[in-house]
């Protein structure tokens, strides 16, 4: 019989699983889902250890990426042919989770459709940032203070990252990555998140947020002062059906269920939008917040950090408008929807419908995204649509 081939290694081996022996606590979350899987599990269980395996991988790729943003030279970021950045935090972070999400998974079944490739890292002026990112990659993995801390080589860590090629799609499962999403804020000094996903059947079943730079206190307008309770670092957990939580990256804050704001008056309402005017038309998001009535200023912050900060109630709307022509990846909001849903939002396109994830690397729509509660959703869409008319009206190429 061939059974053994499908299992997950860690069943074969224990001390195969690599975050199992780095925390006790783990080791039986770590050997219970296989049963959990194959067996009809109840509903309540289902992609519990997919999310346990995601919030761990996360949370190791957030400590390199904290170590880095510390310390970032000019060295350590290039320029995409696109003119984005990209830095060794974005390949080390990649590297690091496909690493781990293929050591825990039953082999061969592991799919990724990730932002970074490393193409650019195999150029000869490549050479040194993979140096470091191997170097970064390894003490990371160090500090889970295994005896038997693994090291990969220059070779693995290329592999690592360009697993993430894959086309994703409507069939079987796939892992959507961005090992840094908000790279120019993440270089700046300000807020950024990796997010992870995974898809099932084209619908994002898990997502965790990490986001190192968020305070875990409240910092929408209702805020309340209170600096010395405050620590630095929010990870936001969601698997369907089962709500979003927020727990400190620290550790000193354990996991707590989140919701969205629950309001129905639009004129009492906050909106968040990207901090980078060239991804978001901030004259159209500011047509939208007149129309509401809105008259609290934006919530300008990078990355899907703004998808976290919503669904604990920083906010009550979501605002992104990019210029015409630009086509969203999956990887920019796959972790955010679901985290957001499980938060009792919803998330759509400006037209009204649901973001489709099973098309491929890209999402296929017209112009717009934007959430909010159940409550205020038929508002905000009305506003939108008016606001948008009137960008057509003057000219502007908006898609209707
Ligand atoms: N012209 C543009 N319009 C809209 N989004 C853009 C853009 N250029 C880059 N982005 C995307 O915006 C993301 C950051 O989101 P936000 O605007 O919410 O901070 C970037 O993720 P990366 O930083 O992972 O490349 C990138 O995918
Ligand atoms: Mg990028
Ligand atoms: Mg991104
Ligand atoms: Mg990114």
């Amino acid at each position: 019989m061939q059974f053994a081939l499908a299992l997950p290694r860690f069943f074969l081996s224990p001390s195969s699983s690599f975050f199992a022996s780095s925390a006790s606590s783990s080791i039986s979350l770590f050997r219970r889902p296989f049963s959990a899987k194959c067996a009809t599990s109840p509903a309540a269980m289902a992609y519990e250890h997919e999310l346990s395996i995601a919030t761990k991988a996360v949370s190791l790729a957030c400590r390199l990426c904290q170590k880095v943003q510390k310390g970032l030279l000019a060295a350590e970021t290039q320029e995409k042919s696109d003119k984005s950045p990209v830095t060794v935090a974005d390949y080390g972070s990649q590297a690091l989770i496909s690493w781990a999400l293929n050591e825990e998974l039953p082999q061969g079944t592991f799919s990724l459709v990730a932002e970074e490739d490393s193409e650019e890292l195999k150029q000869d002026q490549g050479a040194s940032m993979l140096d470091r990112i191997t170097q970064l990659v390894n003490e990371t993995l160090a500090l889970e203070k295994r005896i038997d801390a693994p090291f990969l080589s220059k070779e693995q860590v290329l592999l690592a990252i360009d697993r993430g090629r894959s086309e994703g799609g409507s069939v079987g499962r796939h892992w959507v990555l961005d090992p840094i999403d908000g790279t120019r804020g993440f270089v700046r000094g300000d807020q950024y998140a990796v997010a992870l996903g995974l898809l099932d059947q084209g619908e994002v079943v898990v997502g965790v947020l990490g986001c190192p730079n968020l305070p875990t206190n409240l910092i929408g307008p209702e805020a309340l002062v209170s600096p010395t309770e405050s620590s630095i670092g929010c990870l936001f957990a969601a698997r369907k059906g089962a709500g979003t939580t927020v727990k400190s990256i620290d550790g000193s804050i354990q996991p707590q269920k989140i919701s969205v704001r629950n309001l129905e008056d639009p004129s009492l309402a906050n909106f968040c939008e990207s901090y980078e005017s060239a991804h978001s038309m901030q004259n159209v998001t500011a047509e939208i917040a007149k129309i509401l009535g809105v008259v609290s200023p934006p919530l300008r912050i990078d990355s899907q950090a703004k998808y976290g900060a919503m669904a604990r109630g920083d906010a009550a709307i979501y605002l992104r408008f990019p210029h015409p022509g630009y086509r969203e990846k999956i990887w920019d909001h796959a972790a955010g929807c679901i985290i957001i849903k499980e938060a009792g939002g919803l998330v759509l396109d400006a037209a009204g419908n649901p973001l489709d994830f099973s098309k491929g690397r890209y999402l296929d729509i017209a112009s717009g995204i934007i959430s909010t509660n159940p409550q205020l959703m038929p508002a905000l869409l009305a506003a939108v649509q008016a606001a948008l008319q009137k960008e057509h009206h003057h000219g502007e190429r908006v898609h209707l």
